[in-house]
């Protein structure tokens, strides 16, 4: 195979220093604590299929309906709500614009493009992970900041982990609709927002706290997530 990207080698203390995760640091912590679902999520066999162009058209439009319900929810707006200093709401809010303007689109197009009508969108029942994750976000928006920051730079994180694996392996996806998820969660400023929320987790979360559990139970279902999408395709 000519574009195959390899697989993520286990996760080891300080990868991910260069945003922030030092080795020892909160965030490193957690990320270990979850190594092997985290690993088995990144290489899942929709990434892989995806980073190879070779996932099916039936199974992107499965993952992508879900994913668009599952990005409606407004965890932002309760992000900003809960968060306690001023000049962390502002940069919730800039971010939270940029999915606004860049992230909506993209879906936009692609449900054009793959000419998904609003009635397959709408009727397309919620699969069971997505409701699960779903239901455990409510849960976690009326929770503490420290909980939701810490789901929400997990969620975000393991995305660049698996996007990062096309950038280090500098192979760039053929189909349109493909390069276009990675480049919208690897890149400069993926980078950077991962890196916010990764500082925020080394100030306000803990360890031996219930964030620990949020990490692992995001990990869980972010894996079950890429899953799903073959069942209901
Ligand atoms: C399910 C899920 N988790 C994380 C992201 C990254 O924003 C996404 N688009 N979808």
């Amino acid at each position: 195979m000519v574009n195959h990207v390899p697989e993520a080698p286990a996760s080891k203390s300080g990868d991910w220093a260069f945003l922030g995760a030092e080795s020892g640091s909160v965030a490193d912590r957690l990320y270990l604590s979850a190594a092997e679902e985290w690993n088995r999520a990144i290489n899942s066999r929709f990434v892989n299929e995806l980073l190879d162009d070779t996932l099916p058209d039936n199974v992107l439009v499965s993952y992508l309906i879900q994913d668009f319900k599952f990005f409606n929810q407004g965890i932002m707006d309760h992000a900003i709500a809960l968060a306690p200093r001023e000049e962390t709401k502002e940069m919730l809010r800039k971010q939270s614009k940029f999915f606004a303007d860049e992230e909506a689109p993209y879906f936009t197009d692609f449900l054009k493009v793959y000419h998904v009508t609003d009635e397959q969108y709408e009727h397309a029942p919620q699969t069971p992970a997505n409701k699960e994750y779903c239901d455990y976000l409510a849960e976690v928006v009326n929770g503490t900041w420290e909980e939701l920051i810490t789901a929400l730079c997990c969620m975000e994180w393991l995305y660049l982990a698996w996007a990062k694996r096309t950038v280090d392996a500098g192979v760039v996806q053929q189909v349109p609709a493909h390069k276009g998820w990675v480049d919208l969660h690897e890149g400069e400023l993926f980078r950077a927002w991962t890196g916010r929320l990764i500082a925020l987790v080394n100030e306000y979360a803990s360890v031996d706290g219930p964030e620990a559990e949020v990490f692992r139970r995001i990990v869980h279902l972010e894996r079950r997530f890429f899953e799903d999408a073959y069942d209901l395709a």
